[in-house]
C-alpha cells in the first residue's frame, strides 16, 4: 500500500530558551548543516553557539509565535489536512528537527499498512542542509525499523510549471494595489562550501557570474542555480522588467563565506538608490516561519525604514493556499495513480490469461 510523508524543517516546542536549546542542538549538530568534523562541530555548537543563541532565538520566536504554536508547524499541519482531503492515499506530516518526528511519521504510515512511501521534502530548491539530511535520516530509520518499506523521492520542484504558476499568482495577488519600486527575492543562505560539496561534476560550480547560467548536470543539486532559476521563471510569468527585481540570500551565521549578496546589506542600501516602496518574497520556504515573519517582515522592514525606505511589503509564503494544496495533491495523485494503473493492467492481464 502507498502513502506519503510530507517533511518540513521543524521548530522548537515553545519560544523559550529551555526549548530552543535542544532544538538548535539537534539542528546545528546535524552534519549536513554544520559540515565540519564532529569534534569541531561540537566545540562550535555546544561550546560557542549554544551558550548565547538560545536566548536570542527564543526572543525572536516569541515575537512571531501563535496561540496554536510555531507558525511553521501550524501552517504545515493545515496544509497537510487540506492535502489529505484531496488524495486517496494516507498522508503523514513530519519535521526534520523536533516534532512530529520523522520516525513518528514513518511509524504512523507503517501502522496504516503503508509499505511504499513517497518522501516529500517541502523545499523548492535542493540543499544538503535541507533535503539531503531528510533523505539520509529517513533511510537510516528505514534500515533500522522498516526494512520492508520502499521509498520514492520528490525532487526539488523549483522548475515545476504548476509550482511556479502558484508562486507567481500568489505574488501577483499580494502586490495588487501596492505600487512597488522593486521586488526582492530573498532566499535562505547557505555556506558557499555546500555548493561545492553538492557539485556532482566536482568542477562546474565556481560560484561566479556565469556558472549557474551555463547548462550542467551539476544543476540537479545546485541550490544557487535553482534559486536563480526560480527567480527567472517567476519574473517571466509576472512580466517584471530587468532592474525592477533582484535576488539575495538571508539568515547567515558568522564564520564561513555564505552565498551573496546578503539580504540585510542590500535592503539597507536600497533607499539611497531610490527604492522607497519595497516588496520581498521568500521562495526558499513554502511555509512562513521565523526567517520570513521575524527576519524579513519585522527586522528587514524596520531596517529598510531606518535607512530611508517608506513602504515595505513581505509577501507570505504559499502556506496552505488552495492552489498550492491542489498542486501538491496532483503530484501525489499522479504518483499513486500511475503505479496503480500499471497494477490494474497487470491484474487485467492476469484475468485475461
Ligand atoms: C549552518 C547553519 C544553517 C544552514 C546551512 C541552514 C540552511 C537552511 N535552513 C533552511 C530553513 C530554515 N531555517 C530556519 C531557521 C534556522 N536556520 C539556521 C541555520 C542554518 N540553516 C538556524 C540557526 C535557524 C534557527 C533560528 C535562529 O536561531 O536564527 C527556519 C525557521 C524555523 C522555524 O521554526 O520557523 C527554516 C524554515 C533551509 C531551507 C536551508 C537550506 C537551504
Ligand atoms: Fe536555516
Ligand atoms: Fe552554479
Amino acid at each position: 500500500m502507498k502513502g506519503v510523508l510530507l517533511v518540513n524543517l521543524g521548530s522548537p516546542e515553545s519560544p523559550t530558551a529551555k526549548d530552543v536549546k535542544p532544538y538548535l542542538d539537534e539542528f546545528l549538530m546535524d552534519k549536513y548543516v554544520i559540515d565540519v568534523p564532529f569534534l569541531l562541530r561540537a566545540l562550535l555548537v555546544r561550546g560557542i553557539i549554544l551558550q548565547t543563541r538560545p536566548k536570542k532565538s527564543a526572543a525572536a520566536y516569541a515575537k512571531i509565535w501563535w496561540d496554536e504554536g510555531s507558525p511553521l508547524v501550524v501552517i504545515s499541519k493545515r496544509m497537510h489536512e487540506k492535502v489529505q482531503k484531496l488524495v486517496d492515499v494516507p498522508v503523514s506530516l513530519a519535521m526534520r528537527y523536533g516534532n512530529p518526528s520523522l520516525l513518528s511519521g514513518l511509524q504512523e504510515l507503517h501502522d496504516k499498512g503503508v509499505n511504499e512511501v513517497l518522501l516529500f521534502p517541502l523545499y523548492p530548491q535542493h540543499a544538503m542542509a535541507s533535503t539531503t539530511t531528510i533523505l539520509e535520516l529517513a533511510e537510516e530509520h528505514r534500515q533500522k525499523y522498516f526494512p520492508e518499506m520502499k521509498f520514492t523521492i520528490v525532487p526539488a520542484f523549483y522548475n515545476k510549471p504548476d509550482y511556479l504558476q502558484n508562486l507567481a499568482d500568489s505574488i501577483k495577488g499580494h502586490l495588487e494595489g501596492y505600487d512597488y519600486d522593486h521586488l526582492l527575492f530573498s532566499y535562505h543562505g547557505i555556506p558557499e562550501r555546500h555548493i561545492r560539496k553538492t557539485d556532482i561534476t566536482k568542477s562546474h560550480c565556481k560560484i561566479d557570474g556565469s556558472c549557474c547560467n551555463t547548462p550542467s548536470p551539476a544543476h540537479e543539486f545546485c541550490y544557487r542555480h535553482q534559486c536563480y532559476e526560480t527567480t527567472k521563471q517567476v519574473v517571466k510569468l509576472l512580466g517584471i522588467p530587468e532592474g525592477k527585481y533582484s535576488q539575495t540570500f538571508q539568515s547567515r551565521l558568522a564564520g564561513d563565506k555564505w552565498l551573496t549578496p546578503y539580504t540585510d546589506v542590500e535592503v539597507n542600501k536600497m533607499p539611497e538608490k531610490g527604492i522607497k516602496n519595497l516588496a520581498v518574497v521568500t521562495p526558499a520556504f513554502v511555509s512562513d516561519c521565523l526567517e520570513t515573519l521575524e527576519e524579513i517582515a519585522m527586522e528587514a522592514n524596520h531596517e529598510f525604514k531606518v535607512h530611508g525606505g517608506e513602504n515595505f511589503k513581505a509577501i507570505p509564503c504559499l502556506n496552505d493556499g488552495d492552489d498550492w494544496c491542489k498542486t501538491v495533491s496532483n503530484w501525489i495523485s499522479n504518483w499513486s495513480n500511475a503505479s496503480s494503473s500499471i497494477k490494474k493492467e497487470v491484474n487485467s492481464e492476469k484475468t485475461n490469461a
